[in-house]
């Protein structure tokens, strides 16, 4: 499958991207329109050959049985033996979703409910903390059950009304002591959000977050709730059942916010907000589930994506959010794409033949403009960019910087198609006087290659319901990829082996053990931090 791929990629690395433009139907022919949302990826080498190419191994590699399998609850994560479902966390409420014979939707309205009960009682006060109505609510957890729910309030900034919402996930008691230091314990609440409810940095961090209430009201578990798979943990945690909200291993961590992992989203701005979130999400799983490839958005970004990567072997992806609020989604993505698709080994057990995931990486436009985007113009990498923009800002009053933050964000992606010429560098170079050898030497600094790829994701306000549509949009390349790399990008095997050794190495840390079998870089390591 991959062989047929090469012939189109080494003829791309021929191609004049901006020549590609002399196709007046360009722009419109490699772009998506869907659910208010414009995906350009004309600004790329693809053609309508290495498209159609492309389109061919998405049918070649069992794409649509596949997403049909997902959707319908199979238990595609097979390493875990388990369904990924969801998708069915935001489906609508009737909706008939089975997994193992059983419709899990009204179990996932029933818990939203519940949600939706305690989250209003937080934010008009019938829920008291030991000291009045709660102000604060602070989330800790790791990974999934950080990203996600951290990403997503503050992308959704402008909608919050309720109390403030804080993200504790680090060990490092540096993180816990920062965010604590400024709260009230008896007008705080802990949402202790782990779906396994074992994972150490959160059940110390849990820990630590008691302690330090109980120094202040008497009752310090009467101002925590859990959000996690696992009851029978949080039960042992002395958490009552009133305030634990639950999920099924059928849903990934990484793709967990849209259930209980999402409470502070819903607590900071009330659930009928957080029900259009989820109604983005739907919707954007109605495109994906009906559209064919070409007007499929999910599809074609992770073709775009797959014929970067795979196809031209560039091994990274900038997402680069014109957007400030969603200054976190590149980390967010760090998880969902790079622990999704970070694999070596294919479902059948044999090694893929091609790179799998790309380094996904990114901050937020301008600011990226003023650091690494010299690297991206200039340097020796051709870099995929990934452009988020939206078309209305939320700050009326200051409209005129938002049409300055449009400009740059389309300025960048057509510098970095068009370049300028060593002709154009020399004319510069010229107009300041010099000449000769000098003109020559400056011209040549001053020359940016061009032809180097990117995408534009138009969308027009950042509204819960175009969060939900964006994230889900992601998602769904995530699978798209995956299924064509032939892996399995629901299980994240790869994190086990570090935390076993760290297991194992505290006690040698503390003193309590020799580090005398471990490597000679270890027992340095061990030593030098004894001895400070
Ligand atoms: O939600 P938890 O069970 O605490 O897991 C938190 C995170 O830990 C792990 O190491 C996994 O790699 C992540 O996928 C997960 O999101």
């Amino acid at each position: 499958m991959w062989n047929k791929l090469k012939t189109y990629t080494d003829a791309a690395l021929d191609l004049s991207i901006p020549a590609l433009f002399e196709d007046a139907g360009r722009a419109q022919d490699f772009s998506v329109c869907a659910a208010d949302m414009l995906f350009d990826y004309s600004k790329t080498s693809l053609t309508d050959d290495s498209r159609a190419c492309l389109v061919n191994m998405l049918g070649e590699s069992g794409f649509e049985a596949r997403r049909k399998a997902m959707f319908s609850g199979e238990h595609i994560n097979e390493t875990e033996g388990r369904a990924v479902l969801h998708t069915a966390l935001r489906a609508a409420a009737g909706a008939e979703i089975f997994e193992d014979g059983e419709n899990v939707v009204p179990g996932v309205r029933e818990t939203l409910d519940r949600m939706r009960a305690f989250a209003d009682a937080l934010r008009d006060g019938s829920f008291q903390g030991q000291g009045g109505a709660i102000t604060d609510v602070v989330n800790i957890g790791i990974g999934g059950s950080d990203l996600g729910p951290a990403m997503a309030c503050l992308a959704l900034k402008p909608y919050h009304d309720g109390p403030r919402t804080h993200f504790v996930s680090n060990v490092d008691g540096a993180h816990i002591h920062d965010i604590l230091q400024g709260l009230n314990p008896e007008t705080t609440l802990i949402l202790v959000a782990s779906k396994t409810f074992t994972t150490i940095e959160t059940m110390t961090n849990a820990q630590t977050a008691r302690d330090w209430m109980a120094l202040s009201v008497s009752d310090p578990g009467a101002q925590f709730a859990a959000l996690s798979s696992n009851l029978t943990s949080t039960a042992g945690w002395g958490i009552p059942a009133e305030r634990v909200f639950g999920f099924e291993d059928w849903v990934g961590g990484r793709y967990s916010l849209w259930g209980p992992i999402g409470l502070t989203i819903m607590i900071a701005m009330g659930a009928d907000k957080f029900e259009e979130f989820l109604s983005g999400a739907r919707a954007m799983d109605d495109h994906f589930r009906t559209a064919a490839p070409l007007d499929n958005m999910p599809v074609m970004l992770a073709l775009t994506g797959i014929w970067h990567n795979q196809g031209l072997g560039y091994g990274t992806r900038a997402v680069l959010p014109y957007d400030q609020r969603l200054s976190r989604l590149p980390a967010y993505l760090q998880q969902l794409e790079m622990e999704s698709n970070g694999k070596s080994v294919r479902m059948d057990g044999s090694d893929t033949p091609v790179h799998t995931g790309p380094v996904v990486w990114g901050e937020p436009g301008t600011n990226g403009q003023h650091a690494f985007y010299q690297l991206i113009h200039q340097g020796t990498r051709v870099i995929p960019c990934e452009f988020l923009l939206a078309v209305e800002g939320h700050e009326a009053d200051l409209k005129h910087q938002h049409e300055l933050l449009v400009a740059n964000c389309l300025a960048q992606s057509e510098a970095l198609m068009l370049g300028r010429s060593l002709d154009v560098a020399r004319e510069l170079m010229a107009a300041k006087g010099l000449d000769g050898d000098e003109l020559e030497r400056q011209a040549r600094h001053r020359v940016f290659p061009g032809n180097r790829p990117s995408t534009t994701l138009l969308y027009p306000k950042l509204t819960p319901h175009m969060l939900g549509q964006i994230i889900a949009l992601y998602e769904h390349r995530v699978f798209v990829e995956g299924v064509m790399l032939g892996i399995n990008s629901y299980d994240q095997w790869g994190v086990e082996l570090g935390k076993q050794l760290a297991v194992a190495l505290q006690p040698i840390v503390s003193g309590e053990m020799p580090a005398d079998d471990k490597d000679g870089s270890t027992r340095q390591l061990v030593d030098f931090i004894r001895g400070n």
